[in-house]
């Protein structure tokens, strides 16, 4: 059973809402939750603004294909990424964007592709502008979840708040045309993957497509209303506490009907320490991003 929580009762600490989460974090691994205090238009704009960029023609789209690039920021067209090994590379398309540290930071000119700078279509700022936004306040309500999922763990609220400072975050619009003809049991939207990261925070236009590994095993299809967010998480933050939050497997095979997803994968900056706790061992967050950017995306595959 995958529950719906209200945030603002988890900002208030609700005890009821906090057991909830409790319970959704240590279990199942997905939960949604509404009152984000993000409309409903909100999303829906958000989601508008995807899809007219996705409609665009690929020569208009190549034009920030991030393939001409080392990193991910851009479009990256059908099959660019394959998120199981297993299974062909993904027939969705993605736009990514993400945190761009400022120029004084000492990380600024290594050139790390988790910190790479956004790729915009030119003469278009409304689809700049919209997104960005949209990115920041998705950045704050993520925020306010995993203050919540503090405290729900028995730690202290804030515990979490200094790893953000400069957070490898990356916005996703994922684009799932029809599932196309040629498509056979090895062809998925997405495959099945865990993400990589910490906490995702999951808008959909509400066509149903999301599937989810149950703890018995079984897929079961998970869809959220028009303002409810889907929240699941990522390896970093199942290493990080030492499996206290389980990163649940997860995969879109798509359908007849167009989809769009758009995630904010929330993650900590490039040297928070991810390790469990009292393990003695490091793992560094920007390198696990890292090497699991360069494991699915097949323009990085062949980058050292
Ligand atoms: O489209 C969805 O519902 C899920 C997308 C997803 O799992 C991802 O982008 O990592
Ligand atoms: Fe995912």
């Amino acid at each position: 059973m995958i529950e719906n929580l209200n945030l603002a009762m988890l900002d208030q600490g609700d005890p009821v809402e906090m057991d909830k989460l409790r319970d959704a974090v240590g279990r199942v691994g997905f939960l949604t939750i509404s009152n984000t205090g993000l409309s409903a238009e909100r999303v829906q704009q958000v989601i508008a603004t995807y899809r007219k960029f996705f409609h665009q023609p690929d020569d208009f789209k190549q034009s920030v294909d991030m393939a001409a690039t080392g990193a991910n920021r851009g479009w990256g067209a059908s099959r660019s990424e394959q998120v199981d090994p297993n299974a062909n590379p993904d027939y969705k398309e993605v736009f990514d964007c993400g945190f761009e540290l400022p120029s004084d930071n000492p990380y600024a000119d290594r050139g790390l592709g988790v910190y790479a700078p956004n790729l915009w279509p030119s003469g278009d700022a409304v689809f700049r502008t919209t997104i960005q936004y949209y990115y920041s306040d998705a950045c704050a309500v993520a925020m306010r979840v995993l203050r919540a999922i503090a405290v729900a763990i028995g730690r202290n609220a804030d515990s979490f708040d200094a790893a953000f400072d400069t957070p490898m975050a990356l916005l996703r619009g994922n684009f799932y045309p029809q599932r196309p003809d040629w498509a056979g049991e090895n062809d998925f939207g997405i495959g099945a993957h865990t993400d990589y990261g910490c906490l995702t925070l999951l808008a959909t236009d509400g066509t149903p497509g999301l599937e989810v590994r149950m703890p018995s095993g079984e897929w079961q299809a998970v869809v959220a209303a028009p303002d409810q967010f889907i929240i699941n998480f990522g390896e970093m933050l199942e290493f990080w506490t030492a499996g206290e939050i389980k990163a649940t497997e997860h995969r879109v095979k798509g359908s007849a009907d167009e989809r769009i997803s758009v995630p904010l994968f929330f993650n900590p900056s490039y040297d928070t320490n991810v390790a469990p706790p009292s393990s003695g061992t490091t793992i560094r967050a920007g390198e696990h991003l890292t090497r699991r950017f360069k494991e699915t995306y097949v323009h990085l595959q062949a980058v050292s």
